[in-house]
């Protein structure tokens, strides 16, 4: 997967630019507040036909203008493609592919494939469970059609279920529905937890290979952790929906006294650990980088293996609080694939041994 070219029209700060883009490594370069982050936005808005800082696509549009576009030429597959992206204050997103307008933006998610790392992510170290569950649900909703089925509606049921137990004080016929909905739980659930076990193997697998790479005298590895009363999250999806099914009898009036449900994959965590410690709680600044960047550069791994391409790696602001070696690794042994890495240190350009610089200044090129 390989971006040819991006051209900008009133995109953020950028009146016009258009940007020819290097196969590997494109470094852009700036300081503070000047476009390098605006601009991997408008490469991944390509991918996933959101902007990656807001749910507001009108925010997009150069203050003052009506209209913006971002057209992006790339190549998947040996299949050449354009996606044009039209937005105005008027009306939503106007979406083309190969010139012809789009009616949906499901059509279009996938086609340009992107992994995206923000200095956000760096929470998914350091915050609670449910970022990495995050992290790990979009991740697999790509991959996995059939999961991005079971969690939606694992997730209905478990706001339908929230709902009954808050409500049944005042209305305790409602708890007729409990049983129902506990079950159905279980065997959306257990189709979860399995996918998510299998994921998580290889995944820590990736990451620890990569860890090793950038940061060899340091160890990174984890575990993903469901459920106590489900024994082997690889095991038969039945089995694991039987213990789920055991679990919540058991705790049903625990359940009814919390008025919340108390167990199943909405819990599950992936617990991270460098040399053996929790990296959340004793990891440093730059190991909590590499232990992010780690992550991401798995996840991306596994899309090749399974789709035979690599993604486009966005990495914005990666390069603060690493040291040489780390920085090196990340400029310069990135193998395959094409990365955009933006930064705003000054000498960093004279590290990228091949691949294309580019200086941004106030949404120009310089
Ligand atoms: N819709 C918009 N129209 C015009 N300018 C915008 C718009 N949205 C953001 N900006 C401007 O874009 C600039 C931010 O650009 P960006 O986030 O790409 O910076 P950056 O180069 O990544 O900086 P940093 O190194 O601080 O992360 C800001 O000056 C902001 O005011």
């Amino acid at each position: 997967m390989n971006v040819h070219t991006l051209a900008l029209e009133n995109f953020r700060n950028y009146e016009k630019a258009r940007f020819a883009f290097d196969p590997s490594v494109n470094l852009v370069c700036g300081e503070n507040g000047q476009g390098k982050t605006n601009l991997l936005e408008a490469v991944a808005v390509c991918s996933t036909m959101r902007l990656f800082r807001t749910a507001q696509k009108k925010e997009g549009l150069r203050f003052e203008a009506d209209h913006a576009f971002i057209r992006a030429d790339f190549a998947a597959h040996d299949r050449d493609f354009t996606v044009e992206l039209r937005l105005s204050r008027a009306k939503s997103m106007e979406i083309y592919k190969n010139g012809v307008r789009q009616k949906r933006q499901a059509d279009m998610q996938g086609l340009l494939k992107t992994v995206l790392f923000c200095p956000e992510d760096l929470m998914l170290v350091r915050a609670g469970a449910g970022a990495r569950r995050r992290f790990l649900d979009v991740a697999l909703c790509q991959l996995r059609p059939n999961y991005a089925r079971y969690l939606e509606e694992y997730n209905r049921l478990h706001d339908h279920k929230t709902r009954i137990l808050r409500d049944s004080e005042e209305k305790p016929t409602l708890l007729n529905l409990w049983e129902d909905f506990s079950l159905r739980m279980a065997y959306f659930g257990a189709r979860i937890i399995r996918y998510r076990a299998y994921y998580c193997r290889r995944l820590l697998e990736a990451a620890a290979a990569v860890y090793a790479d950038i940061a060899p005298q340091e160890a990174l590895s984890g575990a993903y952790q469901t459920v106590s009363s489900v024994t082997d999250p690889f095991a038969d999806a039945k089995q694991i929906e039987q213990q789920l099914a055991a679990h919540v009898y058991a705790h049903r009036s625990a359940e009814l006294a919390a008025k919340s449900c108390l167990s199943g994959p909405h819990k599950d965590d992936l617990t991270l650990l460098l040399n053996g410690r929790s990296a959340a709680a004793f990891g440093s600044q730059g190991q909590v980088r590499t232990c992010t960047l780690s992550l991401k550069l798995a996840e991306r791994e596994l899309f090749f293996q399974e789709d035979g391409e690599y993604p486009v790696l966005l990495l914005d602001d990666v390069l603060s609080e690493l040291d040489r070696r780390r920085q090196d690794f990340v400029l310069n042994r990135i193998a395959d694939g094409q990365v955009m890495i933006t930064c705003c240190e000054d000498g960093i350009s004279d590290k990228l041994r091949a691949g294309a610089v580019f200086h941004i200044k106030n949404g120009k090129i310089i």
